[in-house]
């Protein structure tokens, strides 16, 4: 067990446009080192966004976002962070462990590192549970085991902070499961940082803590039990669903006394 304090995101007034539209709205929140910190709510209500401003790529963020200690996009946190999109980012027409090989020498360069390197693909394509596919063409792989090659990549740079955008989209029960495992094994024997978003309110309860947005605000910041206790209900689907409908008639009560000054 790895023991670590202190945040590794910390945000305060965190604010992102996009287009035309505020999609993320005066945010206050901390991620925990060494966690699995879910990002969870319903399409549309800013999870990438928040995500990409994580790791820099979002324009037009204002307020303050500090990560592993640095503000976010900091030239020197690229090599510290892990990220996956949506959209699994690998060759077709090379094998899984081509793409591995092409992407550690990326990171990790030189000659002298050549055991370094075949250590790492080695290790990320086990702990992906890819091992048995490293030689089949990635263009030939099922959509979970596609992004199950984005996962290994994110890997092999053993980053402090993993960012991962709904990793789980697509997977079958059993690999969500082997998924989770390996999430709370980052966590538990490596202390990563994982910020990982869903719209899957089962995954919510595996989580240290959850951050739960609506419509580019943070309805909760706070650890599943919490919430569960807080709301009297059972599951974190149920204490979700009471906080939007809370948050859904507080707009409308907005709504009518604007009305009824116009
Ligand atoms: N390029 C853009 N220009 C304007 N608005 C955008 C742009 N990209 C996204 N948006 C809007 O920003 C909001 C947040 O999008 P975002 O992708 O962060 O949501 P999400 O919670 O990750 O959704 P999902 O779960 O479907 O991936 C959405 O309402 C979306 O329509």
């Amino acid at each position: 067990m790895v023991n670590i304090t202190g945040h590794a995101i910390e945000a305060h007034a965190l604010t992102a446009v996009r287009g035309r539209r505020t999609v993320l709205r005066d945010l206050d929140f901390t991620v925990p080192r060494g966690q699995v910190t879910g990002l969870l709510g319903p399409s549309g209500c800013g999870k990438s966004t928040l995500m990409r401003a994580v790791v820099g790529t979002q324009a037009q963020v204002t307020g303050t976002l500090t990560v592993l200690g640095r503000p976010a996009g900091d030239a020197s946190l690229r090599a510290r962070i892990g990220y996956v999109t949506q959209a699994p980012s690998v060759y077709d027409d090379l094998t899984v462990r081509q793409n591995l090989d092409y992407f550690a020498a990326v990171l990790l360069p030189g000659r002298h590192r050549r055991d370094t390197r075949a250590e790492a693909v080695t290790r990320a394509l086990s702990d992906v549970d890819l091992t048995s596919h490293a030689d089949a063409l990635a263009g030939n792989l099922s959509g979970g085991q596609r992004s199950r090659v984005s996962l290994a990549v994110a890997l092999l740079g053993t980053p402090e902070l993993l960012v991962l955008d709904e990793p789980t989209v697509g997977l079958d029960p059993v690999l969500r499961r082997d998924l989770w495992d390996l999430f709370h094994r980052l966590a538990d024997e490596r202390g990563v940082t994982l910020l990982v978003s869903s719209h899957v309110m089962d995954e919510a309860e595996r989580c240290h803590r959850l951050l739960l947005m609506r419509a580019g605000e943070l309805l909760a910041d706070d650890t599943p039990e919490a919430l569960r206790r807080r709301n009297d209900t059972p599951t974190v689907e149920g204490a979700f669903l009471r906080l939007v409908d809370a948050a859904t008639a507080a707009d409308a009560t907005a709504d009518t006394l604007q009305e009824t000054r116009r």
